[in-house]
């Protein structure tokens, strides 16, 4: 069964960038990962300026108006480094908050889809064709910790099988 999520306070909207999960990159807090990577848009162009004001932003969507804005200009690589900067912002999220952690491990196997109607790269779009590229992030960071807690239950049973 596919699971679909889009907004915070709907079924699983902890899947959500806007979800009020903090994280933090290179020493820096980030309200949500909506501020991350709206921010990271900035960096290295002439507008990074707006980096800090996105920071600060009190909610997501202040946060997305910002980084959606326009008239401002965005680093000349973002299109080939925005899944990197959203695959990190959003494995970070997972590993810091265990409460969501456990929601992600519990749905096995489901492919996830964020059901954003407007969006056909992140999400699935109106018509259900999109990329879904959040959602494949979700099932590959998912995958990715359960790995990292297979490997960490493996070696902790051979340090106790050593005595
Ligand atoms: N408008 C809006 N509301 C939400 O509640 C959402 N979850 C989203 N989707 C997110 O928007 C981000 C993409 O932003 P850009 O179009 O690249 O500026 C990304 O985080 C989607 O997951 N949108």
């Amino acid at each position: 069964m596919t699971i679909y999520f889009y907004k915070v306070w709907q079924p699983y909207g902890c899947f959500s960038n806007f979800s009020p999960h903090h994280i933090e990159i290179q020493g820096q807090y980030w309200l949500t990962v909506e501020h991350y990577y709206q921010a990271q848009k900035f960096v290295g162009s002439v507008d990074a300026v707006i980096i800090p004001m996105i920071r600060a932003c009190e909610t997501p969507e202040e946060a997305a108006a910002m980084g959606r804005c326009s008239s401002r200009k965005l680093r000349p690589d973002w299109d080939l480094v925005k899944t990197t900067v959203m695959r990190e912002a959003v494995l970070k999220k997972f590993l810091t908050h265990a409460d969501i952690r456990e929601t992600l491990l519990s749905t096995g196997n489901e492919v996830l889809v964020e059901n954003s109607h407007c969006d056909y790269f992140w999400g699935c779009g109106a018509d259900k064709t999109g990329q879904n590229h959040l959602g494949k992030i979700l099932m590959s960071v998912r995958e990715e910790i359960r790995k990292q807690q297979f490997l960490t239950a493996i070696s902790s049973e051979c340090l106790e099988n050593r005595g």
